[in-house]
C-alpha cells in the first residue's frame, strides 16, 4: 500500500483527491493536511470530502506526520507547494505536484529540488489533456507557418492564475514544435488597435465564469479551413484519479522531474 498525504485537502482538488485515493487497491490516505488557521483543521476529513467519518483529522502542516506517508500529493498555491517540496527533500518523500501559475524562478527551483527528490509536476492529470499535447504536436507540424494559432481556455469563477497551466503548456507544445520561443511569441487578449495579426504570434484568451471545471481548446485557422483540437473537463475526478496514479507510479521512481507524459507512457 502506498502512503498518501494530501495537503490542500479542504480545497476543491483535495477533497475530490480523498474520495480519488478512497477507491484505489493500492493507495491508502494517511495523512490530510490544509492552512494552520483554517477553521477545518481538526476536522474527519471523509466527513470533509462528503465519505462518513474516515477516524483521519485534518492537520495543520505536515511536520508532526512525517512517517506517516510516501508521497505528497500538491494542489495548492506555488509558494505553499514550494515549502512542500523542501520538506520532501528533507524527509526523502516523493510529491505529485498539480499546482499552477509557478514563475519562471518557482519552476527552476523544482528542477534544483528534483535533483534529489521525485517529483510529477504536471499542469493536467487527465488522460484526454495529455494526448492533446501529442495531437498538438502533430497539428502543428502539418498546419505550420500557415496557420494562425490561438489558445482558448475557459474556468470557474475561482480560479486565481491565467491563463491556465494548461494553456501555456498547450502553447509551449506548439511553439516547440514549430521552433518558436513561446516567450517571445505569445500575445495575451487583445484590446484597442491591435493591427493585423502577426501569424507568427501564438495567441491566449482566458474566460472565466461559472462552475466550468476546465475547457481548452486550439485553434489552427488558414484562409479556407479551420482546425480546432478541444478537451473539455466534465468532472475534477479526471485529474485526481490522474494524480493517484501518478503517485503509484511515482513510488517506484528515483530522483528526477517527470509529468504525465512520462506517467502514461506518452514521452
Ligand atoms: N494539474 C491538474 O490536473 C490540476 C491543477 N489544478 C491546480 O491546483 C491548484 C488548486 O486548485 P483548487 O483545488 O481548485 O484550489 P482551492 O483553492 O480550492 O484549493 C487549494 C487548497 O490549498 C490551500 N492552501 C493554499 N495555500 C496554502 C498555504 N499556504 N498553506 C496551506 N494551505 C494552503 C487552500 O486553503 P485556502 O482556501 O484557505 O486558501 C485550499 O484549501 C490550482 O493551482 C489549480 O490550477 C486544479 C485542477 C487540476
Ligand atoms: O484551476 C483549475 O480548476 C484547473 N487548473 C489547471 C490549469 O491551470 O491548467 C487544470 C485544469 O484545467 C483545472
Amino acid at each position: 500500500m502506498i502512503r498518501i498525504a494530501v495537503v490542500g485537502a479542504a480545497g476543491r482538488m483535495g477533497r475530490t483527491l480523498i474520495q480519488a485515493i478512497t477507491e484505489s487497491n493500492e493507495c491508502q490516505l494517511t495523512v490530510a493536511t490544509d492552512r494552520a488557521d483554517s477553521s477545518l483543521v481538526g476536522a474527519d476529513v471523509g466527513e470533509l470530502a462528503g465519505l462518513g467519518k474516515m477516524h483521519i483529522k485534518l492537520s495543520a502542516s505536515l511536520d508532526s506526520c512525517k512517517d506517516q506517508f510516501d508521497v505528497v500529493i500538491d494542489f495548492t498555491r506555488p509558494e505553499h507547494t514550494l515549502n512542500n517540496v523542501a520538506l520532501c527533500q528533507q524527509w526523502n518523500k516523493s510529491i505529485v505536484i498539480g499546482t499552477t501559475g509557478f514563475s519562471d524562478e518557482q519552476k527552476q527551483q523544482l528542477q534544483d529540488a528534483a535533483q534529489s527528490t521525485a517529483i510529477v509536476f504536471a499542469p493536467n492529470m487527465s488522460v484526454g489533456v495529455n494526448l492533446c499535447f501529442k495531437l498538438l504536436e502533430l497539428a502543428a507540424t502539418v498546419m505550420g507557418d500557415d496557420a494562425d494559432i490561438e489558445v482558448i481556455e475557459a474556468h470557474h469563477r475561482h480560479k486565481v492564475d491565467a491563463p491556465s497551466g494548461t494553456a501555456l503548456r498547450m502553447g509551449e507544445v506548439v511553439a516547440d514544435a514549430l521552433g518558436r520561443d513561446l516567450k517571445t511569441c505569445a500575445v495575451y487578449g487583445r484590446e484597442g488597435i491591435t493591427g493585423e495579426r502577426d501569424r507568427q504570434t501564438i495567441g491566449f484568451e482566458t474566460i472565466r465564469a461559472g462552475d466550468i471545471v476546465g475547457d481548452h481548446t486550439v485553434l489552427f485557422a488558414t484562409e479556407g479551413e479551420r482546425v480546432e483540437i478541444t478537451h473539455k473537463a466534465s468532472s475534477r475526478m479526471t485529474f485526481a484519479q490522474g494524480a493517484v496514479r501518478a503517485a503509484k507510479w511515482l513510488a517506484k521512481k528515483d530522483a528526477g522531474l517527470y509529468d504525465m507524459q512520462d506517467v502514461l507512457g506518452l514521452r
